[in-house]
């Protein structure tokens, strides 16, 4: 080989380059959330914080969190009011700017605001996941509503993750069996990132698939074990969503957690706002796209029926017709995230399809 060529070679291998930010802190477990003022404190990260929760997750454990610092910091608190997404990122982007540092306490919504918020004003960001919900408590990602469907944004790492197992636990069990949907997503997800390798040629990231993939794994074989209101299940679901965010992180994208089966969720949150959770609606539309992949989409059905976990639209108070809509809307939000539902799906077979694999 001559030397040229070696060279070549050479830059090829070299000019890659990749930077993945991790959580520092991870602290998960029954009254976590008494560490607060401790992580604060290893991680020095000013004097003053933000505190931004939801008006009920404020009271399930904002405020706890909001006391827990007065000593020892300038604590403002920012209170999300279930206004139009973009003006409360706002909003939170300019309290964010006057603090020191940002912690997020609550749900989904609750986080995802935070740490957009804390990334556009460059602070430092806390997760305080008051449910297992969804796998963004640990990730590098946000996902934003807009017209145009959810945008997934680059978001503020978090630098710690502080889950609370007796807080998680007391939660609604449905948010619960959400997160636990969320992550069963990551089977069809990890699939849909497979394909699109093979068909459009983009990039994958082994480490983020098998990482997505083995988290679905080890939970399918607890589903025996998520229990309502069980801070053991609390526990197995939550340190599955910090590995699934993990893998996000590694990956850059949400590509490992989120496919075909992200998309109809999407769909669904603009066809029939309100009805279903995130992690809800991933779990419905990955029995779909499983079986599309012709894989064992019946094992995902028993798995979420026995995590407790809705199966089909009609649990979650969504029609036939609008699942259909909902399939073929999907290919339209982010279309350049190539999935299974972009392989010649008809409205008619997206009928067939939504008869055949939603009966109760
Ligand atoms: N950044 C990312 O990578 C990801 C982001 N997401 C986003 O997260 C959002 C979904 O999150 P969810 O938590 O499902 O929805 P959510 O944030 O709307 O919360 C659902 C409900 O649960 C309540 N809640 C939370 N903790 C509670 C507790 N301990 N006790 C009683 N009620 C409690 C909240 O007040 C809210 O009413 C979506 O916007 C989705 O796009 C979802 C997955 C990954
Ligand atoms: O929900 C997510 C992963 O579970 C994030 O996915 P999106 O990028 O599709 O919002
Ligand atoms: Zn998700």
């Amino acid at each position: 080989m001559s030397a040229d060529r070696i060279n070549l070679l050479r830059t090829k291998v070299f000019d890659k380059s990749k930077w993945m930010q991790l959580p520092r802190d991870v602290v998960v477990g029954h009254d976590a959330i008494e560490q607060i003022p401790a992580v604060c404190e290893d991680l020095a990260l000013g004097d003053s914080v933000l505190i931004v929760s939801g008006k009920q997750t404020r009271d399930v454990a904002g405020k706890r969190v909001e006391a827990l610092l007065a000593g020892s910091y300038d604590v403002t608190t920012f209170t999300i009011d279930g206004g139009e997404p973009v003006e409360t990122i706002r909003k939170a982007e300019a309290a964010s700017a006057e603090a020191g540092f940002v912690i997020g306490v609550g749900g989904g919504r609750v986080i995802d605001t935070a740490k957009i918020a804390a990334y556009n004003v460059d602070r430092h960001f806390i997760s305080v996941p008051t449910a297992a919900s969804h796998d963004g408590i640990a990730s590098s990602r946000a996902s934003v509503p807009t017209a145009d469907g959810n945008v997934s944004l680059a978001a503020e790492p978090p630098i710690a993750v502080v889950a609370d197992t007796a807080v998680i636990a007391s939660a609604p069990h449905r948010l619960l069996a959400s997160g636990c949907a969320d992550i069963i997503a990551n089977c069809t997800a990890t699939l849909d990132w497979e394909l699109a390798h093979r068909l459009t040629g983009e990039p994958v990231s082994e480490y983020a698939l098998t990482l997505a993939r083995m988290t679905a794994e080890i939970l399918f074989q607890n589903a025996d074990l998520i229990k309502p209101h069980s801070e053991e299940s609390a526990w197995i679901v939550t340190k599955a969503l910090v590995s699934s965010g993990v893998a996000m992180s590694i990956a850059g994208s949400s590509r490992p957690g989120s496919g075909g089966e992200h998309k109809f969720s999407h769909a669904l949150d603009r066809l029939a706002p309100g009805k279903g959770l995130h992690g809800e609606q991933c779990g419905i539309g990955a029995i779909i796209t499983m079986y599309l992949h012709g894989g064992d989409w019946e094992a995902i059905r028993d798995s979420l029926r026995k995590i407790g976990a809705p199966t089909t639209p009609a649990e979650i108070g969504v029609d036939d017709e609008t699942a259909v809509e909902a399939l073929l809307a999907a290919r339209k939000i982010r279309p350049e995230r190539f999935t299974i539902l972009d392989m010649g799906l008809t409205p008619e077979s997206a009928r067939n399809l939504v008869k055949m694999l939603y009966r109760e």
